[in-house]
């Protein structure tokens, strides 16, 4: 079946509910009919000292969205060369889903590195850009750019950075992560 998808890539070390959020609000544009969350082994301009396996990752999206109907999430780059290059991720999407017609969603913070991306030329040209604001997000000129469209909806000042400070300095961090994702992370001691 014909499908508008919106990827959500991302490192997801820990999933929280900002992530969620804007996942629920694309799924409000017209045009995108599902969101499929793609965990990345190993983001290409980040080095964290703590970044979960992947697999736990992954269990951690999964247990954030559950069974809802227009959400899904992927291990698809986890056999892919390591670090993760988003364009090589929606050739092989393409490829394979070739009646799907997909958007990248990205925060705003990452807009103003975007054209430093493996082929962004050929992402904004052939897949085009959703961007939800983050508050301090630098200005970038792609905001004006045919193929890059904001949605309107809340800033939210959360992070994985946050999340992961506080849970290794025993703050709670209770509401800001799912309850499933909160009682995986404290079973496999994640974080601490
Ligand atoms: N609060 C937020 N507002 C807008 N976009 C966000 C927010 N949190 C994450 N994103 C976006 O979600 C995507 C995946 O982000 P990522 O998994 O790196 O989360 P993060 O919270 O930014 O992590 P970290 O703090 O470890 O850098 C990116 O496109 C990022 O811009
Ligand atoms: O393809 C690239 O060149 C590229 C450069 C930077 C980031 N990305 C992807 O963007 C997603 C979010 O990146 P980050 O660094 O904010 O976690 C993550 O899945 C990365 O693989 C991709």
């Amino acid at each position: 079946m014909n499908k508008n998808v919106g990827l959500f890539f991302g490192s997801f070390n820990p999933i929280h509910v900002g992530h969620l959020i804007i996942a629920n609000t694309m799924l409000e544009e017209p045009d995108v009919d599902e969101v499929w969350f793609v965990v990345s082994p190993q983001s290409p301009f980040k080095k964290q000292k703590s970044l979960a396996h992947e697999f736990d990752r992954y269990d951690l999206v999964q247990a954030a969205i559950g069974d809802h109907f227009h959400m899904k999430v992927t291990d698809i780059e986890f056999n892919m060369p390591k670090p993760s290059y988003t364009a090589d991720t929606l050739a092989y999407l393409t490829d394979q889903n070739p009646n799907h017609n997909f958007k990248l969603i990205i925060g705003e913070d990452n807009l103003k590195s975007f054209p430093k991306w493996k082929n962004s030329d050929i992402i904004l040209r052939d897949y085009g850009l959703l961007v939800y604001p983050r508050p301090n997000a630098k200005n970038s000129e792609l905001k004006e750019h045919e193929n890059v469209r904001f949605v309107e909806a809340p800033m939210m000042d959360i992070s994985a950075t946050f999340i992961r400070k506080s849970i290794k300095n025993n703050r709670s961090v209770k509401y800001l992560v799912p309850d499933a994702v909160l009682d995986r992370i404290k079973g496999k001691k994640l974080y601490i």
